[in-house]
C-alpha cells in the first residue's frame, strides 16, 4: 500500500506537460466510491497529495475535498469528468503516514475513507456546503482585509449567519471557499459547529493582587486601610496566606476557592477589588493550561522498575508491539515517563493514549511535572479552534509545543510527523472501541498499524491484558515484559468472597452490605482510612415493578425499563434520556404498590449515609460527574482525605491513585458475571481485578470484600488469586468451541428501519445473501438485548469468519452485499453498517 503511494507520487512529479492530471480525492460523505477529478493546467503545479481542495459533487453542491492520488490515468467509463474547482492549500495538511492509516481504517473496517477523513480532521478544516457561517463576535476589523471580504463581513453581521450557498449568491461566485477559508484563518469567522459547542473558551475567575499592591508597602497600606473593615481585613489575610506567604508561593487563587475557605460573601471580595487591592482576572482552562514548569518531582526508578525499562527496551528491538503485563500500583506509569523522556531526548513525538480523557487528572498532572508545557492534551471536546492550533503544532512537528500528545482513541488520527513511542495505557478498556458513527475503530489496534508506520515501538500496558492482545503474545506476535511487584513490595490487597446469600438467611446483612465489608469499612474509618465501593449500575433503582402483577414500566422509546433516579424523583431511560415522574398506580392493574428493584450508586450512597452517619460519602458516577471540572474537584477532595467513602460506577475502577485508601468493596459481582456476553468473564475479571488495585496502594496491605451470591464462582476464585492464566486458559478453551474471538473474527451488521416489518425483511435479505456466500458462518438476523432505541427497531446478523488471508475479499463481498439489499425496492428507510470486531 505504502509503496503504491509513493510511486503515483513520483509519477506525477515527472508527468510531462502534455499529459492530463487526475486527481483522487476524498470526499467527506459515506460513499464507498472513489472520485476522480481534472486538474486543470494552472492548478498542476500546486497540486499535492494532502491538499484540501473544492470540488463540486451532485448538482449543487461544493466540498472541501482532500487529495489523496495525483495520477495521469484517465478514469474507465463514459462520462464527463469534472474540474477542481479551486485549491485550498499551498501545504499538505494531512501526511502520507495518515492517508496510509486511513486506508487501513477504511478497509479493515469496512467504511468509507470519508468517514475516515470526517473524523480524523476537525471540523473547522472541513468545509461543507451545509456549514452555516457568521461573523465571530470576538474578531476586531483591521486593515487586512480586502473589499470582498469586509463585504461579505457586513452581509454576514447584517444576517445573523448563512450558508455556503447564500454566500455563493452573493459574492456571484460558484465556489467562495477561497475566499472563508482566508476569513477562517484571520478568526473573521465562526462555522457553524463551533456554535453549537458553545463556542466560548472555558473560563475560570482567579483572584489575584491589583497592580497597585505590588510591593511589600503597598500590601502593609493596603492591610492597615483595612483596619475598619474586618472582613475585608480577614479575606486579604487569607488571600496573602494562601498566596505569596504560603510555602509553595502563588501569585493566584480560584475566585471560588477563596470565597469558599475564607467564608466570606462576594459582596466583601467585590469591595475590595472595588478599592484596587485585589483584581479579578478571567483565565482560560483547558487545554492552554500552558506554563507548568517540568522536572520538579522526577522519581528514581527502583530496582524491579529499572529492569523492565530495560526489558522493554530490549524487546522493542524486536520491531513488535510489547504487550507490558504489570500488576496494579508497580509503577507502570513511572516507566512509561522514563521512557518519554529518552523519546523526547531523541526529538520525537509520543502519543499517550488512555481509555477516557476526563478520568485522568491525576495522570495528566504526573505528565505535567515530569513534562510541563512539553505534554498536552488532545480532546474532541476542545473548541475548533484549539483542534486545529494542535493540528498544525503536530503536523509541523513545533518544538515548543506538544511533544507528547495525551489523548483518548480520536487521537491517533493527529499528523504525527516524528513518531518515536506510542504508549497504550490500560489497554484492555473497552472504551478504545469507537461505537458511533463510523469509522468503528479500536484505537489500540490502529495504535498498532501507526507503529509500524512510523517504525515506532507500541506498548500495550495493562494488570489485565485483553484476551486479545495476550494471545498475540502466544503467537510471538506481540512480545511480553511481566512486572509481578507492587511499588515498595507492598503485598497486593487481600481479597475475600462475601456469600450474600447466606448473609441474607441468616439475617445479617447490614442494607447492602454483608457483615464482612461492613466490618472492614467500620475498622477503615475508625482508623481514619478510605473506602472505594464499585457497583456498576447508577440511579437508584434499576426499575420499579408493580407488587401486585409485576408490570414494569418501560421507555416510550426503546425496549428498555426505567430506571429510578431519587434526586430527580423520576424514571430515566439509560438509552435515548427519556423521563417521566414515577407513577403512583400500576400502569396495568392500578394498584398502588409500586417497588423499586435492584439497586444503583445513589441508593448506596442513601443507605451508607445511615450506616456510617459520621463518614463523608461521595458519589461518583456520570450524574455526579456532568458538570465541568466536577470529576477533578471530587479527585481533589478524595485526596485530601475530606472524602471517607467514595461509591462508583465503572469510574472508581481506571486508573485512580490514592494513598490511603484501605479497604474496596464490590456491591455486587454477580451482575458483571451473569452479563449476557461472551466477554463477560473476561471483563468481569478486568473490573474486578481493577478496582481491587486501588486498595492498599502505599504503606499497609488493603483489603478487598468481593460480593456475590454465587460465592464458588470460578472467576471469583481467580480474582482472589490473581489467577489471570488460568482465566484465560479456561476461557480460551470455550472461546475455541464456540468459535469466538480471539481464535475467530466477529464481524457485527447492524440493520435498523424505523418500521418492523420493513426491517424483518430488510435482516432477513441481507442474511440470505450472505449465507449464500458465509454460509454457516452467518447467524441471525435477531433481536439485540434492546430491540428498539429511540424508536429505531434493531437487528444483528453476526459472522464468525476464520481468520484468513482472504478477509479483504470477504469484506469486499460483505459491503457489496450491504449495498445490494439497501437497493432493493421499498429498502428506502433501512440502515445497515458493519461493526467489524465489535466490543
Ligand atoms: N520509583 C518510584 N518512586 C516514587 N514513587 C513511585 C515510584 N514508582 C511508583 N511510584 C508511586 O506508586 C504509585 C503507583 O504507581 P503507578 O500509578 O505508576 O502504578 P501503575 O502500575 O500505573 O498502577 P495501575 O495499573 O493501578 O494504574 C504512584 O503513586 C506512583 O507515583
Ligand atoms: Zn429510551
Amino acid at each position: 500500500m505504502k509503496e503504491s503511494f509513493f510511486r503515483t507520487n513520483k509519477n506525477s512529479d515527472v508527468c510531462i506537460m502534455s499529459v492530463q492530471m487526475f486527481a483522487d480525492v476524498i470526499l467527506p460523505l459515506p460513499l464507498h466510491d472513489k472520485f476522480t477529478y481534472l486538474v486543470a493546467p494552472g492548478f498542476e503545479p500546486n497540486m499535492k497529495v494532502g491538499i484540501r481542495v473544492v470540488v463540486q459533487f451532485g448538482a449543487r453542491k461544493f466540498f472541501s475535498a482532500l487529495v489523496f492520488r495525483l495520477h495521469n490515468q484517465p478514469p474507465e467509463g463514459d462520462f464527463e469528468l469534472k474540474e477542481i474547482e479551486a485549491v485550498l492549500d499551498q501545504e499538505p495538511i494531512v501526511n502520507h503516514a495518515q492517508i496510509i492509516a486511513w486506508e487501513w481504517v477504511a478497509n479493515y473496517y469496512c467504511c468509507s475513507l470519508g468517514e475516515v477523513y470526517k473524523a480524523a480532521l476537525p471540523s473547522a478544516l472541513k468545509l461543507e456546503s451545509q456549514s452555516n457561517i457568521c461573523v465571530n463576535p470576538n474578531f476586531e476589523t483591521t486593515g487586512e482585509l480586502n473589499g470582498e471580504e469586509t463585504a461579505l463581513l457586513m452581509m454576514l453581521q447584517g444576517k445573523g449567519q448563512a450558508n455556503i450557498r447564500e454566500i455563493n449568491q452573493f459574492l456571484g461566485k460558484k465556489s467562495s471557499y477561497a475566499t472563508l477559508k482566508i476569513l477562517l484563518e484571520k478568526n473573521a469567522i465562526l462555522m457553524e459547529e463551533k456554535l453549537k459547542e458553545s463556542y466560548k473558551p472555558k473560563t475560570v475567575s482567579m483572584i489575584r493582587l491589583a497592580k497597585e499592591v505590588s510591593s511589600p508597602d503597598e500590601i502593609q497600606l493596603a492591610l492597615e486601610s483595612l483596619k475598619k473593615a474586618r472582613k475585608q481585613s480577614e479575606l486579604l489575610t487569607y488571600f496573602l496566606s494562601a498566596t505569596i506567604f504560603h510555602q509553595e508561593p502563588k501569585t493566584s487563587l480560584l475566585k471560588k476557592e477563596l470565597l469558599e475557605q475564607a467564608g466570606v460573601s462576594e459582596a466583601v471580595l467585590k469591595a475590595l477589588i472595588d478599592k484596587k487591592i485585589l483584581e479579578n482576572e478571567s483565565v482560560e482552562i483547558g487545554r492552554l493550561e500552558m506554563n507548568h514548569s517540568a522536572d520538579q518531582y522526577l522519581y528514581e526508578l527502583n530496582e524491579v522498575q529499572e529492569k523492565t525499562l530495560l526489558e522493554l527496551k530490549q524487546a522493542f528491538r524486536s520491531n513488535r508491539p510489547v504487550l507490558l503485563h504489570g500488576v496494579t500500583s508497580s509503577g507502570k506509569t513511572e516507566i512509561y515517563i522514563k521512557l518519554i523522556e529518552e523519546v523526547l531526548a531523541e526529538g520525537k513525538q509520543v502519543l499517550y493514549l488512555v481509555p477516557e480523557i476526563g478520568l485522568t487528572s491525576q495522570l495528566i498532572t504526573r505528565l505535567k511535572r515530569a513534562f510541563g508545557d512539553r505534554a498536552g492534551i488532545y480532546h474532541s471536546k476542545f473548541n475548533d479552534a484549539e483542534r486545529v492550533e494542535i493540528w498544525f503544532n503536530i503536523l509541523h512537528d513545533k518544538k515548543d509545543s506538544y511533544q507528547v500528545v495525551v489523548g483518548a482513541r480520536s487521537a491517533v488520527f493527529l499528523p504525527f510527523k516524528m513518531l518515536g513511542l506510542i504508549i497504550v495505557d490500560e489497554e484492555h478498556e473497552n472504551s478504545y472501541k469507537q461505537f458511533d458513527p463510523a469509522p468503528r475503530y479500536n484505537a489500540r489496534d490502529l495504535a498498532i498499524v501507526l507503529g509500524q508506520i512510523h517504525k515506532s515501538p507500541v506498548l500495550l500496558g495493562t494488570a489485565t491484558p485483553s484476551f486479545e492482545s495476550y494471545y498475540n503474545v502466544k503467537l510471538d506476535k506481540y512480545a511480553l515484559v511481566e512486572l509481578n511487584e507492587r511499588f515498595q513490595g507492598i503485598e497486593m490487597p487481600e481479597i475475600v468472597v462475601a456469600d450474600i446469600r447466606k448473609a441474607t438467611r441468616q439475617r445479617q446483612m447490614k442494607s447492602l452490605l454483608t457483615p464482612s465489608l461492613f466490618e472492614e469499612m467500620k475498622l477503615a474509618l475508625e482508623n481514619n482510612e478510605q473506602v472505594i465501593l464499585f457497583q456498576n449500575r447508577r440511579g437508584f433503582a434499576p426499575y420499579v415493578q408493580c407488587k401486585t402483577c409485576g408490570w414494569i414500566p418501560k421507555c416510550k422509546n426503546c425496549d428498555v425499563s426505567l430506571t429510578y433516579h431519587k434526586f430527580r424523583s423520576g424514571l430515566v431511560c439509560h438509552y435515548c434520556g427519556h423521563t417521566s415522574s414515577l407513577p403512583a398506580n400500576c400502569g396495568e392493574c392500578h394498584s398502588e404498590d409500586i417497588q423499586t428493584k435492584g439497586f444503583g450508586t445513589e441508593q448506596i450512597e442513601e443507605e451508607l449515609g445511615l450506616l456510617f452517619p459520621e463518614a463523608s460519602i461521595a458519589r461518583m458516577d456520570l450524574d455526579t460527574t456532568r458538570a465541568k471540572r466536577s470529576f477533578e474537584q471530587m479527585i481533589y477532595k478524595f485526596e485530601n482525605r475530606q472524602i471517607d467513602i467514595l461509591v462508583g460506577t465503572q469510574m472508581v475502577t481506571k486508573g485512580l491513585d490514592f494513598d490511603h485508601v484501605r479497604v474496596v468493596g464490590i456491591l455486587n459481582a454477580d451482575q458483571l458475571l451473569n452479563y449476557p456476553d461472551f466477554r463477560s468473564f473476561e471483563r468481569s475479571f478486568q473490573l474486578m481485578a481493577q478496582v481491587s488495585g486501588r486498595a492498599g496502594r502505599k504503606g499497609k496491605r488493603g483489603k478487598v470484600v468481593i460480593q456475590s451470591s454465587q460465592a464458588d464462582h470460578e472467576v471469583l476464585q481467580e480474582v482472589v488469586d490473581n489467577n489471570f492464566i488460568q482465566l484465560f486458559n479456561r476461557q480460551m478453551h470455550e472461546r475455541k468451541l464456540f468459535r469466538y474471538p480471539p481464535y475467530f473474527r466477529l464481524i457485527k451488521l447492524v440493520v435498523k428501519h424505523k418500521n418492523r416489518d420493513r426491517l424483518d425483511l430488510g435482516a432477513n435479505q441481507l442474511a440470505d445473501l450472505l449465507r449464500k456466500h458465509f454460509r454457516n458462518q452467518v447467524l441471525g438476523p435477531e433481536y439485540p438485548v434492546v430491540g428498539r432505541i429511540q424508536n429505531w427497531y434493531q437487528k444483528e446478523i453476526w459472522l464468525k469468519l476464520e481468520k484468513s488471508k482472504v478477509l479483504n475479499q470477504n469484506k469486499r463481498m460483505l459491503m457489496d452485499a450491504i449495498d445490494q439489499v439497501k437497493s432493493l425496492p421499498n429498502n428506502g428507510g433501512l440502515v445497515i453498517y458493519a461493526d467489524v470486531d465489535p466490543m
